[in-house]
């Protein structure tokens, strides 16, 4: 290659030579990936480039959320940036690393076909799918009373418009592993409250105590949301009856119900030699459940307890490595271990954030284009040049709204005017990034009320928790605003799971100015409105899960600002990520 190397460029790797540097060179992989790939070969006295190269690409792979990687796929991934590079032959690639010491004890790395781990996630995959066989191989739970869960069935899921959940909770009833799927507003809360219903009269016949339940979620915001909607359901439509063979819970997050632990952060003091004492485990917005995750989770559950995983597989998936949800319902239910659940009609929207999320889904461009354009009042398409002054007068009712309360110290209608919002985006950096749009709400707010913020901490500052904080009882995801006392101090008011709590700016370290956030921050909550600012064609982020998870956060309109061709591009882009999960369970399928 005779790309000059830059010295400034942090990703270039000085010390890297023949193939790792012109893979490096050609912006394939970055400085970070060449030491990964230059300590294990150094370490395991490997000469081989090869194996060099395909160690840095696992790096690579693992970086961009990926489990593994596709040795057969990687080329083609790479596209344009690796056509004038010299790739391995597959079938050579492959018997170099069979041969290779980095693939014998204490094995760094580990090979399945054509696809190459590191030690770590190799294991954890393994463990999940052997956990998930055990589980799908058990007897079937045992009914108390079959014609008292039809009664139940009918009962708790009455007529046609319930059909898909009836059919849905009657298969999760007969099951210890269930996937129950769907896109927003399909019913799935619902379903979960009814069969949570169900489970304890058949628990009450069959003469056992009433079932101790853990309902949970990946962030303080889901898990908060899923307890919130189960008591309405609970409440709204269930029988004092039913209601009260549930019993009272509380919804927390993964690690919490896991229990972390002061000695480790990738180890719960829940685990299989001290499991979980629930007999049925809730757990919502699985797609943002990671590998890893999912892996503590499963370990922890008892075998003899029902694990009844929820979420939208369309949605982006976690931040962290992995694609479980996805893979679930690929491996599991394709591979014939267990049955679907699945849900598909949308009974929350006005019909056209329902049919916009279902184009999305089903892939029909022209479809998506004709909703966005179909001039109803919950969905706007913004194609304006310059959309600056249609976001302006959009955006800035809420934000002086937000601010108003707070100067007059009224937490409660702070909290709710920041909830009516939500300016979403899919960079944290550049013009149309989350920096950005902040600083330009910002100078709005000065230009409106002639009121300069010159401090970080300002009357109605809407944050964003961004790091788990045990001692604040504070949770990534979770959201507050900054409001004024009486005595003219300054207090930030957090909607945590545990409530809300109020906090000296002073004392919060990992917070962000929320008048726009991430897309991927955006996973797991809702917001009334939505605004979806597209990112420009060369955005590396711009796929079909990350437009499919923007719109759907909204609850009851959703504005996009964009363009067709930034529309269309997303939808043709998936974001792919390589594991061999779903493969692992699909293989010899049930046994
Ligand atoms: N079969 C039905 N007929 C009419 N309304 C329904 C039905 N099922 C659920 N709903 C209502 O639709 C709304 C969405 O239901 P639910 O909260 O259960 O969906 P969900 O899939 O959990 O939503 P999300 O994941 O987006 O929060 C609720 O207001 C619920 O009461």
């Amino acid at each position: 290659m005779s790309t000059a190397v830059d010295e400034f460029d942090s990703t270039l790797a000085l010390a890297a030579t023949g193939v790792l540097r012109d893979f490096n060179t050609a912006g394939v992989i970055l400085a970070a990936d060449v030491h990964v790939a230059t300590r294990l070969t150094t370490m395991l006295e490997e000469t081989d480039e090869r194996v060099a190269l395909a160690c840095a690409l696992v790096a690579r792979a693992v970086r961009a959320g990926s489990i593994c990687l596709d040795l057969a796929e990687v080329r083609d991934e790479v596209g344009e940036d690796g056509a004038e590079l010299d790739w391995p032959v597959l079938d050579e690639w492959l018997t170099a690393l069979r041969a290779s010491p980095l693939l014998a004890a204490p094995y760094p790395l580990h090979l399945e076909d054509t696809r190459l781990y590191f030690d770590r996630y190799w294991r954890e995959e393994e463990q999940v799918e052997q956990d998930l066989r055990r589980r799908a191989g058990r007897p079937a739970p045992v009914i108390a009373n079959e014609a008292v869960l039809q009664a139940g069935l009918g009962r708790l899921f009455p007529g046609s418009s319930y059909v898909e959940q009836r059919a849905a909770a009657q298969t999760a009833a007969r099951q210890w592993t269930t996937v129950l799927t769907g896109g927003p507003g399909t019913g799935k809360t619902t379903t979960v409250a009814g069969l949570l219903a169900l489970l304890a009269e058949q628990a009450e016949i069959a003469g056992d105590r009433s079932p101790w339940i853990a309902l949970t979620a990946p962030t303080g915001k889901a898990a908060a949301r899923l307890e919130e909607a189960v008591r309405r359901e609970m409440s709204g439509r269930l029988s004092a009856e039913d209601t009260a063979r549930l019993g009272d819970f509380h919804a927390r997050t993964l690690h919490m119900l896991l229990g972390r632990r002061p000695d480790s952060s990738s180890r719960f003091r829940h685990d299989r030699d001290n499991r979980l004492p629930h007999d049925i485990v809730v757990v919502d917005e699985t797609s943002m459940v990671s590998l890893t995750m999912m892996a503590r989770l499963l370990e922890a559950v008892r075998p003899g307890a029902r694990l009844i995983l929820v979420g939208d597989p369309d949605q982006l998936a976690s931040i962290e490595a992995g694609a479980v949800l996805a893979d679930l319902v690929d491996g599991l239910v394709a591979g014939g271990h267990i049955a679907a659940a699945e849900l598909r009609t949308s009974h929350r929207f006005g019909s056209e954030i329902g049919a916009l999320a279902l184009a999305v889904r089903e892939d029909r461009p022209d479809n998506v284009l004709a909703v966005l354009r179909g001039g109803g009042d919950r969905v706007h398409f913004v194609e304006d040049d310059d959309p600056r002054e249609t976001l302006r007068s959009a955006l800035l009712p809420d934000v002086l709204a937000i601010r108003d309360a707070a100067e007059a110290g009224d937490a409660d209608a702070a909290l709710a005017a920041l909830d009516r919002h939500r300016l979403l985006c899919a960079h944290r950096e550049g013009p149309w990034g989350v920096q950005h749009w902040n600083r330009t709400v910002e100078r709005w707010i000065t230009e409106e009320t002639e009121d300069p913020l010159w401090d970080t901490w300002y009357v109605g500052r809407p944050v964003l928790v961004t790091a788990n904080d045990y001692a604040l009882g504070i949770y990534n995801g979770d959201v507050g605003v900054t409001i004024r006392r009486p005595d003219g101090s300054l207090r930030v008011c957090i909607d945590s799971s545990r409530g809300r709590l109020d906090f000296a700016p002073s004392r919060l370290g990992n917070i962000e100015t929320l008048h726009a956030m991430t897309i991927h921050k955006a996973q797991g909550s809702q917001a009334a409105e939505v605004t979806v600012l597209m990112p420009n064609e060369e955005s590396r982020l711009l796929t079909r899960e990350l437009f499919y998870t923007a719109i759907t956060r909204a609850e009851n309109r959703v504005r996009v600002v964009g363009d067709e061709q930034s529309v269309r591009l997303a939808l043709s882009r998936r974001a792919l990520r390589a594991t061999g999960l779903r493969q692992r369970l699909v293989d010899g399928s049930a046994d």
